[in-house]
């Protein structure tokens, strides 16, 4: 196992012990690149929920929403995230629509400290413009339907143990906010994890 690589990841890796920490958040905030920076400096295995997907389906996103549909890819994601967060700990970035789905959002609660990427509009659609990879936005207008999914899930994603403003900096900085945020969420006596 590689060991953490400054002495504030060291810290935060103590902290989190067996934990696995879980990024959520809506597309564009940056999970699956800050989730994969923060194992990195952590030291810990990194999975992206949405590329095991990927790999045990042996379809693209896109294909299996087309293919089955939203409420079969979300049934896939349930049990991709139950599996992942039983199997060791680690750094786990889902995908935007997990912890919205509530048999999805149970685990995450159960099985780890939830990281809340929390960005605004503008910094969202310059990220996520430049793909189009993404199904939900592949809409007549897909700002104004990112406008509407934050609108819809701000108030769940609110319910992450930790929230972090993901904002227009570099993902270092974001890093280290993670890692400051994990000390401090985790030396309030929290031991029940
Ligand atoms: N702090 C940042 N600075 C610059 N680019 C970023 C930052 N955070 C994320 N990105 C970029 O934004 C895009 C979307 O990020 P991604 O990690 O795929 O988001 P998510 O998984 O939350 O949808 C990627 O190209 C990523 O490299
Ligand atoms: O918000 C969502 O419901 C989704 C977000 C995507 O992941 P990212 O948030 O990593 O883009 C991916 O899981 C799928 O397209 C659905
Ligand atoms: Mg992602």
């Amino acid at each position: 196992m590689p060991h953490a690589v400054s002495p504030l990841a060291e810290q935060a890796r103590s902290a989190l012990g067996r934990r696995n920490l879980v990024f959520v958040g809506l597309m564009g905030a940056g999970k699956s690149a800050i989730g994969r920076l923060v194992a990195q400096q952590l030291g810990m295995p990194f999975v992206d929920t949405d590329t095991e997907i990927e790999r045990v389906s042996r379809m693209t996103i896109g294909e299996l929403f087309a293919a089955y549909g939203e409420p079969e890819f979300r049934a896939l994601e349930t049990r991709v995230v139950r599996r992942l967060l039983r199997s060791g700990s680690k750094v786990v970035s889902t995908g935007g629509g997990a912890f919205i789905n509530d048999r999805t959002r149970r685990q995450i609660e159960r099985g780890g400290v939830s990281v809340w990427l929390k960005a605004d509009l503008e910094v969202l659609w310059e990220r996520v413009n430049k793909r189009d990879n993404r199904p939900l936005l592949k809409t007549e207008n897909p700002k104004q339907t990112l406008e509407k999914l934050m609108q819809d899930r701000y108030p769940i994603y609110q319910r992450a143990d930790i929230t972090i403003s993901s904002r227009d900096v570099r993902k270092e900085v974001i890093a280290d906010d993670v890692m400051h945020a994990v000390i401090a969420y985790l030396s309030k006596g929290r031991t029940n994890r």
